[in-house]
């Protein structure tokens, strides 16, 4: 039937011409719907490989969070502080090796003997009982060095977080002077107020339920965590609601490695002790030990020819000798095949080829070394960055003074500082002043006593000279009149002029 006839039949006219349109028409909407589905097709295969991609990557990253940064440890001779001339002094020292370990994120110090056991009793040297699980060993009958057990002891005193101090350590003849000491302020010495996910703790013995226990984290109210866990334990605790002043707070013990792990901070040191050299490497608490050792010396290599980023490592150790250097350390140790300490280790350096004193000490040659190698280290794992961190955590308040709380108004602190007044009125010299000015509240205000017409001091009369005790006499530095400007006394010396004090008293230059 020609389209004309159907036409006809249907009443309709539809030429040839219409149909094929109609047709192509058709035909070519068909065909852009297949290519629409086939765009579609490619574009969900696309973003299904893109997902996958993107799985795997983070799967990736998931495993590279996974595994811990990369560790420096340190070794250092307890026997350096058997140089120093006082009690104080050698507190001091280990002090400044604590403060090195922290300031460059050191993992672990190993305080050692470079004595021995023979060459101690030759010299007749102390020994003490140690108490430690791993401590004694063949031969050495459960005894180490005091200054390795003084220099340990105080290491781990100022690793502890201030809070913790008074439960893991008592009274103690090693620690009379640490208190003393600059103090590491170190991220994980978290105060009350600062806001952070992990904090140290002490396992208590209060009562919690089945399979519980309370931890004192250094907040007001003791954390309850998911494990029931022996009283007087040192734990790392993960906070669930760290952001909030939470009355009844819940957090998860985690591995002291964490905190580090999962967010770059540095969570402080772990001590231990080798009663030799040759312990340093044996007793190593990483499964496969270092693999990167380098000892330091004035005769070892120098720095200068270590390329940068050449010291490639997982767990590197750094030892240090002791006032007769490593070769003393090697020599005293019978255990040793090797009598050149070179041979002991991967490297040997010399960090300061140009030294300016005959001799470097050990706790500067710590920071030296530190210092110097940084651009040397070339860690297997990094530690993450953390940019949120650095604004969660306090920066330092323990140097530079008294900080205010930024949550103390003008008026709390005008009200503390009343309080402190009451119980220790203060006698404030100013040269400007001719009367002392008793800082004292009355009725809640602070009244300083009328002045006296001011006679002010020519700084460069005669008169002044003669309160300036000699100052350059037999090239001693004295004091001049000139320190009396930063003097605080207490009340009861409020009836000496500064001169007469100056001049007659010179007790508090003692
Ligand atoms: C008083 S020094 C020992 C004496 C010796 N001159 C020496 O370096 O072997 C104490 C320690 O400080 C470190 N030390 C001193 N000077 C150093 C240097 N120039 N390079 C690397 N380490 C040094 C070494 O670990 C050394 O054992």
């Amino acid at each position: 039937m020609s389209p004309v006839a159907g036409a006809k039949d249907e009443g309709v006219q539809k030429s040839w011409k219409k149909i094929n349109e109609e047709r192509k028409a058709l035909k070519k909407q068909r065909k852009q719907e297949k290519l629409l589905k086939q765009l579609a097709k490619v574009q969900k295969e696309e973003e299904a490989s893109n997902n996958a991609k993107h799985s795997q990557k983070s799967e990736q990253n998931e495993k590279k969070k996974a595994a811990n940064p990369s560790t420096v440890s340190i070794a250092v001779p307890g026997s350096i502080l058997e140089n120093a001339q006082s009690a104080e002094l050698r507190s001091y020292v280990a002090g400044q090796i604590a403060r090195a370990a922290c300031i460059f994120r050191v993992s672990e110090v190993i305080v050692f003997d470079d004595i021995g056991l023979a060459t101690a009793r030759e010299t007749k040297r102390n020994f003490e009982a140690d108490d430690s699980d791993d401590a004694g060993g063949e031969g050495t009958s459960r005894t180490v060095r005091s200054s390795c057990l003084q220099l340990a002891r105080i290491l781990q005193y100022l690793e502890c977080p201030q809070y913790l101090r008074k439960f893991f350590f008592p009274l103690h003849k090693d620690l009379k002077y640490s208190g003393l000491l600059n103090p590491l302020d170190a991220p994980h010495h978290l105060r009350q107020q600062n806001i952070f996910r992990y904090r140290e703790g002490i396992v208590t013995e209060k009562l919690a339920k089945e399979g519980h226990c309370y931890v004192n984290v250094g907040l007001l109210n003791d954390v309850l965590v998911n494990k029931a866990l022996t009283a007087g334990l040192r734990v790392t605790v993960k906070l669930d609601q760290p952001q909030e002043n939470v009355r009844k707070q819940r957090g998860t013990i985690v591995s002291p490695d964490e905190p580090r792990r999962e967010t770059g901070v540095y969570w402080g040191y772990t001590v231990r002790i080798a009663h030799s050299i040759s312990e340093i490497f044996t007793k190593s608490p990483y499964p496969g030990g270092y693999d990167l050792t380098v000892g330091t010396s004035d005769r070892g290599s120098s720095i200068h020819e270590v390329p940068s980023k050449f010291f490639n490592y997982n767990h590197l150790l750094l030892v240090f000798g002791g006032l007769q250097g490593l070769e003393a350390a090697v020599a005293n140790e019978d255990k040793l095949q090797v009598d050149d300490p070179k041979l002991l280790f991967d490297h040997y350096i010399n960090v300061l080829p140009k030294q300016g004193s005959r001799t470097i000490r050990t706790e500067e040659a710590i920071l030296i070394a530190m210092a110097s190698l940084q651009e040397k280290f070339n860690p297997q794992v990094e530690d993450i960055e953390g940019e949120l961190i650095k604004e969660s955590l306090p920066r330092s308040e323990d140097t530079g003074g008294i900080i205010p709380k930024p949550s103390q108004t003008k008026m709390e602190r005008k009200r503390k500082r009343q309080e402190e007044n009451e119980k220790h009125p203060l006698v404030v010299k100013d040269e400007s002043i001719t009367q002392d000015v008793v800082l004292q509240p009355e009725n809640g205000v602070e009244m300083k006593k009328p002045k006296e017409k001011k006679v002010k001091n020519n700084p460069f009369s005669s008169k002044k000279e003669a309160a300036v005790v000699d100052f350059t006499e037999n090239g001693v530095l004295g004091t001049s009149a000139a320190d009396d400007d930063f003097e605080i006394v207490p009340v009861g010396k409020a009836d000496k002029t500064s001169t007469e004090a100056s001049v007659d008293d010179l007790s508090r230059f003692d």
